[in-house]
This record gives C-alpha cells, structure tokens and sequence, in this order.
C-alpha cells in the first residue's frame, strides 16, 4: 500500500514512534539520490532532529569528494582515503577517483563494522553517499557495503528527490524509475524523501503516483519522445507505487522530519517481515549448493578411489598376466617410487607371496 506524508500532514512537535523494534541493534538509514537533490542537507538535518529528541546517531560519510560536511561524521572516507590522491596516482577523472575512493573503503568496511559492533549507545546509523548515485548505486563497492550492513543491521534506503525539479513529470518519472530500480536491486524497504517541500509542496507527485490520468494530463502538456516513454512507464510503474513510502520534507526548514521516522519505523518492520526472511532464503540456496558440491567432490573422489582400487585388482588377477607371476608387473611398476602402491602391493598376501616365491627362484 502506498503510505505517503505530505507537507500538510506535519505534525513535527509530536514524538515519533519508535523506529527501533525488539532489537537492540541500530537502525541504519542510507542516503541515496540525484546530485544536488539535497542529501546533504537532509543528512544535517535528520541528525539534528535525532539529537534533539535524544536519540544518539552514528554519522559516517561515504562521499569522499565533498568539500566541507555541514554536520560532524564519527566515521568519514576521507580520513582514510584521499580522493585527489587516487586520481593522481591512478590517473582517473573526477567519476573514476570517487569510485576508486570508495573501491578501497569497501576493502576496509568489515573495520567500520566491527567499530559499529562496539558502539552499545547508538540509536541510528545513518550513512551519506556520493553526489553522482549510480557511483553508490551501481558499483560493487556499493553493493558490498550495502550488503554487509544490511546483513548486520536493520537497514532503510532514504531515496532523495527534488521535488521542485520533480514538478516536471519527466523528470518526476526518471526519479521513480530510479528508485524503484533501487528498491528492486537491494531488496531494502525504501522510502522516497520528497525534499525541498518548502519551494513546492509534495501533493502533485502523490496525486501523480496515486490517479495515472492526472499524471497522463502533466504529460499530455509537453508532448516529447520522452514524455511518450513515461506514459507507457507509468503503466509499469503503478504497480511499485503499491509499495512504495512517500515522505515530503523540507530539510532547510526540518518540516516533515517527524512523518520521515514514522515511515522510517514501518520500513524497520518490513525489513524483518521481508527482508530477513529473503536473507534467510539466500542463506538456505547457498548452503544447499555448497552441500551439493561437497557431495559431487564425495561421489568423484569415491569412484576415482573405486576405479584406483578396480585397477589395482585388474593388475592383480592372475588371468592377465602371462608367465609372470601374479602382479609382478605392479610391483616393477610401483616400486621406482611409489611406496604407496608397493604398501598396497604387500596388502595384498597372495600375491606378495608368489612374487617373493619368484624372487627366491631367481637368486
Ligand atoms: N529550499 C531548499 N533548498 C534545499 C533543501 N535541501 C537542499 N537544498 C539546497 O539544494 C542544494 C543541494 O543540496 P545538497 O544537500 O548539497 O545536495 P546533495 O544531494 O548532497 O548534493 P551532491 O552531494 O552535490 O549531489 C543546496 O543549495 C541546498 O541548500 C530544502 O529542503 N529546501
């Protein structure tokens, strides 16, 4: 079901429900979208809205190109890794140095877990990425360290969308796209931040998501091969929206921060009705394929030793030899170097007698 919260809907001096559930773990929300959406902003003010309602976040920054935070990260890429350094001794561009930035986070990030694992006091985690999404998004660093955290903690994605840009319904339509591509790839409960809602309130894109004529009427206004592509889109998205969490918030002005965590505990809820379970599934696939394997290598093992043991009695019968007593040949065989094979050789009584029996003749 679509869940949505729009500038109108505030209500931000009211205390949230709780976002964390039994578990004592953590909630970690990770800050995703388009550049210049504002996922900074929002990073500064959701960890100022923590604060003030007591609540203890752990800040970490994943985008090692920004020039200055506007809020205090505990664990930052840049300390660790210098982006302007890795393009210089990489020779990359400024795209190619984020990633290789955050290709040697990732390297390290079991660190950042075991620095989490030790930290009792920690309500929220909540993680910036870098400007350009598909850096986060799409590369294997992302993955891994979405991933892992995922698989330590429960996670929720902040998908950021300017709402303002948004307003054109082309562009309303690439961001849905992407964040439906997000949800679908990580699996993750996400919810769709509708930011800057104190330029333009939130309540088109929600009537948009919610009536397909009236977002076919924005689209009917500016006719475009794109705009084309987003009417048969639409079509496809509109089963997404049924998932689909919408939040406005305005992160200059902190309207909406209170609706955000509300939706932020529902998603915690979904990750251990679904989420969990669909690990647990991968987990079960993994586990039965490495069992499956372990019992080919068993079966070969055991008919390579069935066809060793096989040959080892061809060579031993009697019927294949010619005036050589029983396995004399095996025995000049094995005996140059294969001290194994003349163990098994003298295992064998009745012929170790005849060749000793043969032995004897010739001296
Ligand atoms: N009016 C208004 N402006 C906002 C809001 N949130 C962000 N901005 C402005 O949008 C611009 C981009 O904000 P950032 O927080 O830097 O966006 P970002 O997504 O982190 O940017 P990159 O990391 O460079 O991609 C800045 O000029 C912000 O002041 C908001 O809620 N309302």
């Amino acid at each position: 079901m679509l869940t949505t919260a729009t500038t109108s809907d505030v209500a931000d001096d009211q205390d949230s429900n709780s976002p964390k559930t039994d578990s004592t773990k953590p909630v970690v929300i990770i800050t995703l979208g388009m550049a210049g959406s504002g996922k900074t902003c929002f990073m500064q003010r959701i960890n100022a809205w923590l604060h003030a309602k007591n609540k203890c976040p752990y800040v970490i920054n994943l985008d090692p190109a920004v020039f200055e935070l506007p809020y205090p990260a505990n664990i930052d890429i840049r300390d660790s890794v210098k982006y302007k350094e890795v393009m210089k001794q990489y020779q990359l561009g400024p795209n190619g140095g984020i990633i290789t930035s955050l290709n040697l986070f990732a390297t390290k990030f079991d660190q950042v877990l075991d620095i989490l694992e030790k930290k009792k006091d920690i309500d929220f985690v909540l993680i910036d990425t870098p400007g350009q999404i598909e850096v986060f998004t799409w590369s294997a660093s992302g993955t891994i360290i979405s991933d892992a955290i995922a698989r330590s903690y429960p996670t929720v994605i902040a998908f950021i969308m300017d709402t303002v840009r948004c307003t054109n319904p082309v562009t309303f339509m690439s961001n849905m796209m992407y964040a439906c591509s997000i949800m679908y790839k990580t699996r993750l409960p996400l919810i769709v931040v509708m930011n800057k809602t104190d330029i333009v309130d939130n309540k088109f894109a929600v009537e948009w998501m919610n009536d397909f004529e009236t977002f076919q009427e924005a689209l009917d206004a500016q006719p475009s091969y794109s705009s084309n592509l987003s009417r048969s889109m639409s079509l496809v998205l509109d089963e997404f929206y049924k998932d689909l969490r919408t939040v406005g918030i305005s992160a200059v002005t902190g309207q909406g921060c209170a609706n955000f965590f509300r939706e932020v505990g529902s998603a915690v809820k979904e990750y251990y009705e679904e989420y969990i379970p669909h690990l647990e599934e991968l987990r079960r696939v993994i586990e039965k394929r490495k069992e499956e394997e372990m019992e080919a290598q068993l079966k070969k093992l055991k008919v390579d030793r069935g066809e060793e043991v096989q040959l080892e009695e061809d060579k031993l019968n009697p019927t294949q030899t010619t005036n050589l007593p029983p396995s004399f040949s095996n025995y000049n065989d094995s005996n140059d170097n294969d001290s194994d094979e003349e163990v098994q050789y003298e295992e064998s009584t009745a012929a170790a007698a005849s060749f000793e029996r043969y032995r004897a003749g010739l001296s």
